[in-house]
């Protein structure tokens, strides 16, 4: 196989964190999700984390753990709907394995996501949420492969394996 990592990117609740898990499952690779290990190194929420130490030492710590992550192999890497945007990430993510984008429409977004607490950016109006949708999609478009992700996450894992193999 060519790849050792895939990275998956993509906005909030495109199903990066369940596909990844499913995605590493099939091919026996580990799993890890950036926000769950930033949450893990921190003791702390990704909330709790922008309330009280910023949103910019939050992005910062991303891009510290991605690296980190980058230097593993067979694994199956999920980033936050943030990291995947930083074209400094993208750039990484793209010389180090596999970056698939997951892609979902603004609609599919806020009913997958409404009333989640845990996402400090859901706080915004939905104007400027669907500004960084727009915005985020300049970066995301930049991924080795692109997805519709409103599909079922087993037609989803088995297309990324389908190009892993080909
Ligand atoms: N293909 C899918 N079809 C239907 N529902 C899905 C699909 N993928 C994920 N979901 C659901 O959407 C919600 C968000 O999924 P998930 O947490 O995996 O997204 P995420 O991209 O990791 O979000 P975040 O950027 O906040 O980390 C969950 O309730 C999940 O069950
Ligand atoms: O879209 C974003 O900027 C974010 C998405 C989540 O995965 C978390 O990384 C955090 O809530 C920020
Ligand atoms: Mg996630």
């Amino acid at each position: 196989m060519l790849y050792n990592r895939v990275f998956l990117v993509g906005f909030m609740c495109s199903g990066k964190s369940t596909v990844g898990r499913e995605l590493a499952h099939t091919l026996g690779w580990e799993f890890v999700d950036v926000d769950e290990e930033i949450q893990r190194q921190e003791n702390n929420t990704v909330a709790g984390i922008f309330q009280e130490k910023g949103e910019a030492y939050f992005r910062n710590l991303e891009l510290q753990v991605l690296t980190q992550l980058s230097q593993r192999n067979r694994l199956v890497i999920s980033t936050g709907g943030g990291l995947g945007a930083n074209p400094v990430a993208m750039e990484l993510m793209k010389n180090k394995g596999l970056v698939v984008w997951l892609d979902i429409p603004f609609q599919e977004f806020l009913e997958r996501c409404k009333g989640d607490e845990n996402r400090p950016l859901l706080k915004k109006s939905l104007e400027e949420i669907q500004l960084i949708y727009q915005k985020r999609k300049e970066v995301y478009r930049e991924a080795h492969l692109h997805l519709d992700a409103t599909k079922d996450v087993p037609s989803i894992v088995k297309e990324i394996v389908g190009f892993l193999n080909r």
